[in-house]
């Protein structure tokens, strides 16, 4: 008998789909504390939550049974991914079916706070009859600034066109294609910060997008701005809102998500400039029923070992390729990884080029699984087995090539990455017998880097000096640097150093590399 256990709360439609299936024995146990949560993962074969169950890698090692987690929503970020990958258990999570609830609810709080809703609503019940006090604004040609324009960003642009806002959208996968067929305005994230009446974001909350909306982003803002954020809490700084509202500078506030939830006596909630909903976006009946219906779908074929397809963290190749594929998964991933970190703009075009004995296989597994590094630097959701089809509906043209000779090695991956910036940029690296993976070209230069770890890659002018000056500001910040790399086009031109650093480098510190005069760009790879 297969044991699911459900611990948040999830929709009958998908839970009735579990207790008809005759070889499955359904718990649900909702409200668990971390411990008892520890104790009940211990003999069951998948986990079905949604947002508030933590699953961190003490949960997933406790569960030793644990093949599946299914996430009945979009965002994973209370799954520890990494952790649950390496105990090799399969997440799955239910990407479509909340976004049109999701993009119904921000238009909701949008017009909402635009007329005091709220306001006007608390003050009438309490026998008020304020008309002056709650003076609203007109969407009616209004900006609307949208940060990822994913999929809720997208069903939210469609409806603030219908109320005659104009739409300016940042996203890195953004194209002026796409902008153009969803009809919004392609903006860089500095012209939505300042040019919009009122700024959403609809990203997911990763170390890039934490705190994106800062007090320095408030400060460049239009004068009684609104923001809304139904998405993540923890994109939006807090304290930076709290003070832009004090200040007079931001007009109102509408959040459905906060970074602690449930946010208890939170300073932005004394605010009557702010409203606040507790995490609804997903929450109607339809919503509830297309994600439980989907992920309880996915969980069963997992359990089942049938095909599925929402797999957050699985690699997917057919099973007679595994062995002569597997060595290469980790050299596709890092360098479609390496490859997004260091290009600018939108990603147009990704041409992958297999040569040697590569050249001889069917190798869509890897191209999926170099997608998904190239793409997962944006898409927290990506996974093998959508990446594919997200990088189409991105409108990223992806080529693969063959060349039966490969330049001095007996396998090389090849990446050239093309952007609506005009950026191209070209990364090949090889699996060293005895060595595992290794980068050996960035654009025209040879190198030798393992890719792994946190990285700097410099872009500077051949001069005596600079490679110095470089190890002494890192040395002055306690930066030790574990490997080092020189590559040069021509003698005092163009050069490049690649150094593999032994912790993050802090973004104020690759600001003072920049002003290096040799310096022309620095920039961190995390990998
Ligand atoms: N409030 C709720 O109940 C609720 C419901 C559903 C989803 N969500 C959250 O909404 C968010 C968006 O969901 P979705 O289904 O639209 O996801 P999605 O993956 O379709 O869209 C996210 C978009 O953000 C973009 N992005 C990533 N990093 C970015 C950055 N640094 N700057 C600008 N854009 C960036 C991506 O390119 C992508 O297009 C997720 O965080 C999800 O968890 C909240
Ligand atoms: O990411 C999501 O799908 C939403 O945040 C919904 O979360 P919930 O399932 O807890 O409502």
């Amino acid at each position: 008998m297969l044991r699911v256990l459900i611990t948040d709360p999830l929709s009958d439609q998908g839970i009735e789909q579990l207790t008809q299936a005759p070889d499955v024995e359904v718990i649900i146990n909702t409200g668990l504390s971390p411990s008892e949560l520890l104790e009940a993962i211990q003999d069951v074969d998948a986990l079905l939550v949604r947002s508030q169950t933590k699953v961190s890698a003490e949960v997933i090692a406790a569960g030793k049974n644990l093949k599946a987690i299914g996430r009945a929503g979009v965002g994973v970020d209370n799954i520890d991914i990494p952790a649950a990958t390496s105990n090799g258990v399969v997440v799955v999570n239910a990407p479509d079916g909340n976004t049109i609830s999701t993009a119904e609810h921000t238009f909701a709080m949008l017009i909402s706070m635009a007329r005091n809703i709220p306001q006007g609503y608390r003050s009438t019940v309490q026998g008020e009859w304020n008309r002056k006090a709650f003076v609203g604004v007109e969407l009616n040609h209004k900006t609307l600034g949208i940060v990822g324009l994913g999929r809720i960003g997208t069903e939210l642009s469609k409806r603030a066109k219908a109320f005659n806002m104009n739409v300016l959208a940042f996203d890195p996968y953004l194209t002026e294609e796409r902008a153009q067929k969803i009809g919004v305005t392609k903006a860089t994230l500095d012209e939505v910060i300042t040019s919009s009446d009122f700024i959403t974001v609809h990203t997911p909350l990763t170390k890039e997008t934490h705190h994106l909306i800062d007090a320095g982003a408030f400060q460049r803002m239009k004068d009684g701005v609104r923001i809304l954020n139904c998405a993540r809490g923890g994109i939006i700084h807090e304290g930076a809102l709290y003070e832009a509202i004090q200040s007079g500078k931001v007009a109102g506030a509408a959040l459905d998500v906060f970074e602690v939830e449930p946010p208890g006596e939170h300073p932005l909630l004394t605010l009557p400039q702010v409203t606040a909903t507790p995490h609804l976006g997903a929450s109607t009946r339809e919503a509830q029923e297309n994600v439980a219906i989907d992920v309880v779908a996915e969980i069963l074929h997992i359990l089942r070992d049938e095909p599925f397809k929402n797999a957050v963290n699985l690699p997917s190749i057919p099973p007679e390729l595994v062995e002569k594929l597997q060595p290469y998964q980790i050299l596709a991933e890092k360098l479609g990884h390496f490859a997004s970190q260091t290009t600018h703009g939108a990603l147009d075009e990704l041409t992958i080029t297999y040569s040697g004995e590569l050249a001889d296989w069917d190798t869509s597994p890897l191209t999926r699984i170099v997608l998904k590094g190239a793409l997962s630097h944006y898409l927290s959701e990506i996974n093998y087995v959508n990446a594919p089809h997200l990088a189409k509906e991105r409108g990223v043209r992806v080529t693969e090539q063959k060349v039966s000779k490969a330049q001095g090695f007996t396998n090389l991956l090849t990446i050239t990455i093309k952007t609506d910036a005009h950026h191209e940029h070209t990364i090949a690296g090889t699996l060293l017998n005895g060595f595992g993976p290794r980068i050996v070209k960035i654009d025209q230069y040879s190198v030798d880097l393992q890719p792994t770890g946190h990285q700097l890659l410099i872009h500077h002018h051949d001069r005596p000096g600079a490679i110095g000056r470089v190890g002494t500001i890192l040395g002055e910040r306690n930066v030790n640097i574990a490997t080092m790399q020189v590559g040069r086009a021509d003698i005092g031109g163009r050069a490049i150093m690649m150094l593999t650093v032994d912790k993050e480098v802090p973004k104020k510190l690759l600001e003072d590399l920049e002003e290096l005069e040799e310096i022309q760009a620095v920039t961190a790879i995390d990998l």
